[in-house]
């Protein structure tokens, strides 16, 4: 479904700085696979995501989805195939529409038509029937302003957006790590359920090792631009939030001598 190959990045930031965040990235998911996402800040886990998404071209390598060559692709074009949730519940939806009109906008996208906004009856009913469903007060709100809503409900929304749209691959970015534990579990709980309803192939970042080990069906982490530990089946089922920690902090640890030693 989607395949990594050799990904390379390094980011140049002017005064000759350099500062190399992909090293080489081999990654396959296959379709229905969820995948989380870990490692040290500044490991590349963002950047990975970003070079999936078309942000920015990479300096080497190929990205593939379904066997399709998209490394050359803009991001517009891969966001046809490609949904996403930031960890910022602002970005995921505009304020200033109503939540209907961002629903109408999701489905617009999904369907590659030109935007259209106005909700007629029948399409109304349908977008109350899948928010009545969520169970978070969401139903009751079709024609309030997005910007009304709490983070939860909006990041909730913003999943919705991105599911809805069937995209072949969903891309998590920390989506609930802005948002308050209670707000944090139902958003992680309705990620789970559209995931599952709509059989996506996932790729999340967390930073969370119980999430990390225990949503989805592999995990992955990232140090210094790469994949350090691939876990799946009963690797991943023996694993404990434990075992994972030390070998997260074993990571971070090398990474902190490697900088002691570039820094000496
Ligand atoms: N736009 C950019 N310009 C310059 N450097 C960048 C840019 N984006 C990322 N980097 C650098 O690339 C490296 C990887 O960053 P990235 O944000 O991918 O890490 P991360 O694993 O997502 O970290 P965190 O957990 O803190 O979000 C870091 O050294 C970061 O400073």
């Amino acid at each position: 479904m989607l395949a990594l190959e050799g990904l390379h990045k390094t980011f140049r930031l002017g005064g000759g700085w350099e500062r190399p965040a992909l090293r080489g990235v081999d990654l396959v998911l296959q379709e229905g696979e969820f995948a989380t996402l870990i490692g040290p800040n500044g490991a590349g886990k963002s950047t990975l995501l970003n070079a999936v998404a078309g942000t920015f071209r990479v300096d080497a390598g190929t990205v593939r989805l379904d066997g399709q060559d998209v490394t050359r692709w803009p991001e517009h074009r891969r966001a046809r195939l490609i949904g996403r949730v930031f960890q910022d519940p602002l970005r995921g939806t505009a304020a200033s529409l109503t939540v209907e009109e961002n629903l109408a906008m999701a489905r617009a996208r999904g369907r590659r038509r030109s935007l259209r906004l106005a909700v007629r009856g029948r399409e109304r009913r349908l977008f109350a029937e899948w928010l009545e469903a969520l169970g978070l007060g969401l139903a009751d709100r079709l024609k309030q302003p997005v910007g009304l809503l709490s983070g939860g409900q909006r990041q909730a929304l913003a999943l919705v957006m991105a599911a809805v749209t069937r995209p072949r691959l969903l891309l998590l970015d920390e989506h609930t790590a802005a948002l308050d534990p209670a707000a944090s579990r139902q958003v992680l709980d309705l990620t789970c359920r559209l995931v599952a309803e709509h059989g996506l192939t996932v790729l999340m970042v967390t930073h969370n090792m119980e999430q990390a080990l225990r949503v989805g069906s592999r995990t992955l982490m990232m140090q210094d631009g790469r994949v350090v530990l691939d876990l799946r089946g009963d690797d991943r089922r023996r694993m404990g939030v434990e075992g994972l920690v030390e070998r997260f902090a074993r990571v971070r640890g090398q990474r902190l001598v490697e900088d002691r030693l570039l820094l000496g």
